[in-house]
């Protein structure tokens, strides 16, 4: 089976082409894919899938992905499912472009949680339509070293964006954080961030499904809109481990600006992981 591997801000993604939607992809086998050690390594698997070969009901937010040539299948690194991926669909979009399986400047990308235009800029940035951030009351989480409280921010899928009074760095993201489920039925990304700087936010993450990463793109977009007063407009650069991100949110939604890179393509099989569910 082919593959190719990319990373945006250094989120990284194992890319497998299915175009037919031949493969049945199992829990399994993503997590032995996206294993550090014994598979290739990510923090998540795109299937890149015509959106007719789908076989997958698109209703509800999805609905508008059906008028996409292209469907980003994600699926985190201990096997789930999950709606969007802000840095996932960047390299998503770069590995169409590379290979000539769509045209620029502007595509469309089907996903869970709808369609997003994805736009080349003239540096090589891409840029995202990300929709309109939900921002939904407060939350808490129960981290190693302590409770944070922020934002519940849903941006396709869940998030709980907390602002911290210290370094974000200082923070102990070594376990996963225990949220309240009634808030948060299908589980969230954790973000912790702090103004840097005017218009600079600094952020990490814990993502559902994968862990610790070195960036999230639909999380940056979460702690912009956390950060941003009520009713105004803003544009806030977002350091991350990985690099950095531009979000300009205005009355039409978010739009997330960054990197998308391709370094490695090759052959692998398909194998399974005991680590996770079958
Ligand atoms: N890294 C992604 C988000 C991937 C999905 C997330 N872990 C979830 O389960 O919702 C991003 O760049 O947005």
């Amino acid at each position: 089976m082919r593959f190719a591997k990319g990373h945006g801000t250094e989120n990284d993604f194992v890319i497998i082409p299915d175009p037919e939607g031949a493969l049945d992809l199992r829990p399994a086998q993503v997590a032995a894919l996206c294993d550090r050690r014994a598979g290739i390594g990510g923090d998540g698997v795109l299937r890149v899938v015509r959106t007719a070969a789908l076989g997958e009901a698109l209703t509800g937010p999805a609905a508008s992905s059906q008028a996409c040539e292209w469907f980003m299948d994600y699926r985190n690194a201990d096997g789930s499912v999950a709606e969007m991926c802000g840095n996932g669909v960047r390299v998503f979009a770069r590995y169409l472009l590379d290979r000539g399986l769509a045209e620029g400047p502007e595509i469309s990308v089907g996903t869970r949680a709808g369609a997003r235009r994805v736009t080349v800029e003239d540096d090589g940035d891409l840029t995202v339509d990300m929709g309109r951030p939900e921002l939904r009351g407060e939350s808490a989480a129960d981290l190693a070293d302590g409770t944070v409280r922020g934002r519940r921010v849903f941006v396709g899928n869940p998030h709980l964006a907390c602002r911290v009074d210290r370094d974000p760095d200082d923070v102990d993201l070594t376990a996963a954080p225990r949220l309240n489920e009634a808030d948060f039925p299908e589980g969230a990304n954790v973000e912790v961030f702090a103004v840097a700087a005017p218009g600079t936010l600094r952020m990490r993450v814990y993502e559902r499904g994968a862990g610790e990463t070195r960036s999230c793109g639909t999380g940056i977009v979460a702690v912009a809109a956390a950060a941003t007063p009520p009713g105004e407009g803003a544009t806030w650069r977002v350091r991350v481990p990985g690099g950095e991100c531009v979000v300009f949110l205005d009355a039409d939604g978010a739009r997330l600006r960054g990197p998308a890179v391709i370094v490695a393509e090759g052959e692998t099989t398909l194998l399974d992981s005991a680590a996770a569910p079958a």
